[in-house]
């Protein structure tokens, strides 16, 4: 089915639209799961996307969320302000309300935001900041403007989500280990897995990690990553034939050498992929093979995310 955007949007031309009727996983989730990376967009007559963006997608709305959230067995959600929304929250905060306390946000926002509007962010849900360093989908700003920012948003316990290409992470390195917060890096800063694991790509950003304790990544995003595929499709793979399994040895080796500093996410609704949209329920069957035990899984899955997004919930926390 072709999706829609509404609000009189045109979706950028070749866009690939999300997945309609993902399959059931094989692999069970524990309960409480968090799905800790996933996107709303619009939908555009009531949300509508930011003049600024680069790309306009078909609308992914919360209710289609929540419903993706329930079939997969997820409990909560961690919803990332997507770049076509730019810092207009909106979408994100309507999102993190109507979930009644299952969802919480991390958000964009400009230097200009004054305390009382992230008081607000905080009261519907918002815990964190998104900065973005991949040149195709944001303008760039300026490294002062993110550390004021970085600032600011500390004192409310929120942490910095940062997203970048592997070959960057020289240029940011210093940017990124002065950050008051904790830092949270999207999508296993896109190695290219083509390049060998113990490899000084992969190398850096595995150091970058161990020597500093503030700093976690989400294990996300294989069918962004991977070169050979196969991809998640439906009819194609099983439990014991993962797709995307040139991804797979990057994402278990961060999952056993980090295990309290990873979270998981989907994805939803998938921006920008240029050759197939994955089935989610496939999605779902790649993480016993990147975190292969009950114990790996409840920590990726569960602790952790729980630890950074619902504190007041956790013993102890
Ligand atoms: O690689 C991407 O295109 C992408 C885009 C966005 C966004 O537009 O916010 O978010 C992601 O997590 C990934």
């Amino acid at each position: 089915m072709d999706r829609p955007t509404t609000g009189g949007f045109v979706k950028t031309p070749g866009w690939l639209d999300w997945y309609e009727g993902p399959s059931q996983p094989h692999f069970q989730l524990p309960p409480g799961a968090v799905d800790a990376h996933c996107h709303v967009f619009g939908p555009g007559e009531r949300f509508p996307y930011a003049p600024e963006r680069k790309y306009t997608p078909c609308d992914a709305s919360k209710e289609q969320l929540f419903a993706l959230r329930d079939h997969l067995g997820f409990a909560r959600n961690v919803i990332v302000q997507a770049t076509c929304h730019g810092a207009d929250n909106r979408a994100l905060v309507d999102a993190c309300v109507a979930s009644g306390g299952r969802a919480r946000g991390v958000a964009t926002v400009r230097r200009s935001v004054t305390d009382a509007e992230l008081q607000a962010l905080h009261s519907a849900g918002v815990r964190g900041v998104r900065f973005n360093f991949v040149k195709r989908l944001v303008d760039f700003t300026p490294k002062d403007e993110l550390l004021e920012i970085a600032q600011r948003i500390a004192p409310l316990g929120w942490h910095v989500v940062v997203y970048f290409e592997a070959q960057d992470l020289p240029e940011l390195w210093d940017f990124f280990t002065a950050l008051p917060t904790v830092v949270v890096v999207d999508h296993m800063g896109r190695p290219d897995v083509r390049k060998p694991l113990d490899g000084p790509e992969f190398g850096l950003f595995v150091r970058l990690l161990r020597e500093h304790p503030n700093i976690w990544t989400k294990v996300s995003c294989p069918e962004r990553l991977s070169v050979s595929g196969p991809p998640a499709l439906p009819g194609r793979c099983g439990p014991n034939q993962p797709p995307y399994a040139d991804v797979i040895p990057f994402a278990r080796h961060l999952v056993q050498t980090f295990p309290d500093r990873v979270l998981w996410g989907t994805d939803w609704p998938h921006p920008n992929l240029k050759d197939h949209m994955p089935d989610d329920g496939l999605l779902v069957d790649v993480i016993p093979h990147i975190a292969p035990t009950p114990e790996l899984q409840r920590k990726l899955l569960v602790d952790n995310p729980m630890r950074l997004y619902w504190p007041d919930e956790v013993q102890g926390g």
